[in-house]
C-alpha cells in the first residue's frame, strides 16, 4: 500500500485504504459456499440475464480462432463458463480472483461442467496482475470492481494486459433513478437482502456491505471517465433493469 494515511469506504464506513481489501476478503470467504445460490435468490434470477447481455457484448469467436479471456474478480466462474459455452473450441479463460474460497468453489463448478481444460482459476489481485503486457483478447469484470480498493489501479492494469484492438467490459451495480423504482429498490436492498443473507449464509453483515457498497460506487458517467482516464477509447455504457446494473465497455486501441 503506497498511500499511507488515506481512507476509503467499506460500505458506509470510512476505513484506512490499506484495510479495505482484508475486509472485502472476509466478506467473500464468509459467503463463498452459498454465493451462487444467494445471487439467484437476491436477484430473482435476473443476474443470469445481465451476465448473458455481457457475453453477447463480448461475442467470443465461435470458430477455431484462439481467444484468451481474462475474467478478473471472476469468483466462482459464472462469466467464464457462459463465455466458454458461447465460444468455439479454441476459447480459453483465466478466472483471476483474490479469494481462494471463491476460486475453490469455481474449480468444482468447472469440473462438474467439464470446462476445466477451457477455464483456469488463478489467485491474483486486480490492482497488480501477474500477466504479461498485451496478452489477452478481452478483459471482463462482473460485480467485482466495486470491491477493489484502488479502482484506478485495476483499470490501468486492465489496459496493460489487453492486446491492442481488444475490449474491456465491466458489469456492475449502478444507480436506480427511475421514480418509484428507486424507493422500492432501496426498501428491498436494506430490508430484505441482509436478513435473506442471514438466513441463507448465516451472515447478514456481508450483505449489508453489498447494498451499502453499491450506493458508494460512481454513477455511470463518472465511471466512464475513470475508464477513459486509464487509457481506453470508445467508452460507452448501457444501463439495465432501470439502472440496477450498468455494462461499461472500452477499447484498447
Ligand atoms: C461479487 S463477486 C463477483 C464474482 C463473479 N464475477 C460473478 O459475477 O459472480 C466479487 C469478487 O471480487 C473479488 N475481489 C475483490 N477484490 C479483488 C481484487 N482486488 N482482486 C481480484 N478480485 C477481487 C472477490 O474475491 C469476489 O470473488
Amino acid at each position: 500500500m503506497d498511500r499511507p494515511g488515506e481512507t476509503t469506504h467499506f460500505g458506509f464506513r470510512d476505513v484506512p485504504l490499506g484495510d479495505k481489501q482484508t475486509l472485502v476478503n472476509d466478506v467473500f470467504h464468509s459467503v463463498a459456499s452459498r454465493y451462487d445460490l444467494m445471487n439467484d435468490l437476491m436477484s430473482g434470477g435476473l443476474h443470469r440475464g445481465w451476465k448473458d447481455i455481457m457475453i453477447n457484448a463480448l461475442n467470443p469467436p465461435r470458430g477455431d480462432r484462439p481467444f484468451a479471456l481474462l475474467d478478473v474478480a471472476g469468483g466462482t466462474g459464472d462469466i467464464s463458463f457462459r463465455a466458454a459455452k458461447a465460444a468455439g473450441p479454441a476459447f480459453h479463460a483465466i478466472v483471476c480472483d483474490i479469494n481462494s474460497g471463491m476460486l475453490e468453489v469455481g474449480r468444482e463448478r468447472a469440473a462438474k461442467r467439464h470446462l476445466d481444460t477451457q477455464v483456469d482459476f488463478v489467485e491474483g489481485n486486480a490492482e497488480a496482475l501477474a500477466f504479461a503486457d498485451r496478452s489477452f483478447d478481452a478483459y471482463t469484470i462482473a460485480f467485482g470492481i466495486r470491491n477493489v480498493p484502488e479502482i484506478d489501479k485495476a483499470l490501468r492494469e486492465a489496459y496493460r494486459v489487453l492486446k491492442p484492438g481488444s475490449r474491456f467490459l465491466c458489469l456492475e451495480f449502478s444507480t436506480v433513478e427511475m421514480p418509484g423504482l428507486d424507493r422500492l429498490y432501496d426498501l428491498f436492498s436494506f430490508k430484505v437482502i441482509p436478513p435473506l443473507g442471514r438466513m441463507v449464509t448465516g451472515d447478514a453483515e456481508s450483505y449489508q456491505y453489498l447494498v451499502e457498497s453499491i450506493r458508494k460506487f460512481p454513477k455511470p458517467a463518472a465511471f466512464a471517465d475513470m475508464i477513459r482516464e486509464a487509457g481506453f477509447s470508445r467508452v460507452s455504457w448501457q444501463t439495465l433493469s432501470g439502472g440496477i446494473v450498468a455494462l461499461h465497455s472500452g477499447w484498447r486501441l
